[in-house]
């Protein structure tokens, strides 16, 4: 029997760097919420103890590369496990667009697999497993809308107006490693508070790195920009604008230049991923 589950993308509402690790890692703040847009993932339990994954829609990665691979097996290996899977995903979120894709299918994974395979480790464990993975896992795995901070581990649930963002795609993919060792980035913002955010004293700490070193994103800034406050998720290449109606969003959307991809989406501050877990029970 097949299960599916989403796997839905992020947006990083604004993102501050406040330090830098000693291990090369930023300490961040940041706040996640949830699309209602993402990739679908398909599992088929296997008794055999062999993983396999296949992506849909002729995207290639290699397979000991792939984050749903890696949190695959490296379950498997935690556990002792016999059992093996199938999986199938059908992506839609753009690779290295600062929506977490690649984070999110390896949170859908480590928690369905806990379920098929009856591992039964609690969400604390699944998100110190995810963490080893990628930086971005356990938020994924908590599945609620969250402040962040740490590396972006340190979660505060958050519960946010959910409104319209049109998401757009400029053709680059910008590689979140490229951004965090630019010489030119901040590394030093002051702490800032959620009264900060509300208040609009917030920003995304990469864009300006982003936009000098890639064209396409500066042009879809200043384009956006036009029809609403817009903002780089992440490290990019995803820029993003709020609407608190649809029919406004939708309306930008028609309008996209066509060199650009696009889409709409709702903000959501719980998972679709924690609802159809519970239907595996
Ligand atoms: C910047 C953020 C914001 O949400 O998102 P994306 O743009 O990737 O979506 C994340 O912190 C990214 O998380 P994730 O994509 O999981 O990062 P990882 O795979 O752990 O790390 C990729 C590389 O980014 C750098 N890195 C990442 C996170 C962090 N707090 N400090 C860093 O310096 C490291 O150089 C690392 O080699
Ligand atoms: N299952 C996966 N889906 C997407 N990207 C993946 C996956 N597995 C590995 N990756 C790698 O992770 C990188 C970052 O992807 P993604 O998480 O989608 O973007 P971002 O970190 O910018 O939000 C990709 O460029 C890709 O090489």
């Amino acid at each position: 029997m097949t299960f599916t589950c989403p796997a839905p993308a992020k947006l990083n509402l604004f993102l501050h760097i406040t330090s830098r690790r000693p291990d090369g890692y930023h300490n961040l703040q940041t706040i996640f919420q949830f699309l209602d847009y993402g990739d679908d993932l398909h599992f088929n339990l296997r008794t055999d103890g062999k993983i396999n994954c296949e992506l849909a829609n002729n995207i290639e990665i290699p397979v000991e590369q792939n984050l749903i691979y890696k949190a695959a097996l490296y379950l498997q290996h935690y556990t002792n496990t016999h059992y093996g899977v199938d999986i199938k995903v059908d992506k839609r979120i753009p690779l290295g667009g600062g929506l977490g894709g690649g984070s999110s299918n390896a949170a859908t994974t480590l928690l369905v697999l806990n379920q098929l395979w009856e591992c039964h480790l609690d969400a604390t464990t699944l998100m110190q497993l995810g963490l080893r993975l990628g930086a971005d896992i356990p938020v994924f795995i908590q599945g609620q809308a969250a402040w962040a901070e740490g590396v972006g581990e340190k979660l505060t649930p958050v519960t946010l107006p959910e409104p319209w963002f049109l998401v757009i795609h400029p053709n680059c993919h910008v590689p979140t490693a490229e951004i965090f060792t630019a010489p030119d980035l901040t590394r030093n913002q002051e702490i800032v508070t959620i009264d900060d955010f509300l208040a609009g004293r917030t920003i995304n700490v990469c864009e300006s790195v982003v936009i000098q070193r890639y064209p396409e994103v500066k042009q879809a800034l200043s384009w956006l920009n036009r029809y609403s406050i817009a903002r780089l998720t992440g490290t990019g290449a995803c820029l993003f604008a709020c609407f608190s109606e649809k029919d406004q969003a939708q309306a930008v959307l028609n309008i996209v230049p066509q060199s650009w991809q696009a889409f709409l989406a709702q903000g959501k501050n719980i998972s679709p991923v924690i609802k159809k877990l519970a239907t595996l029970k």
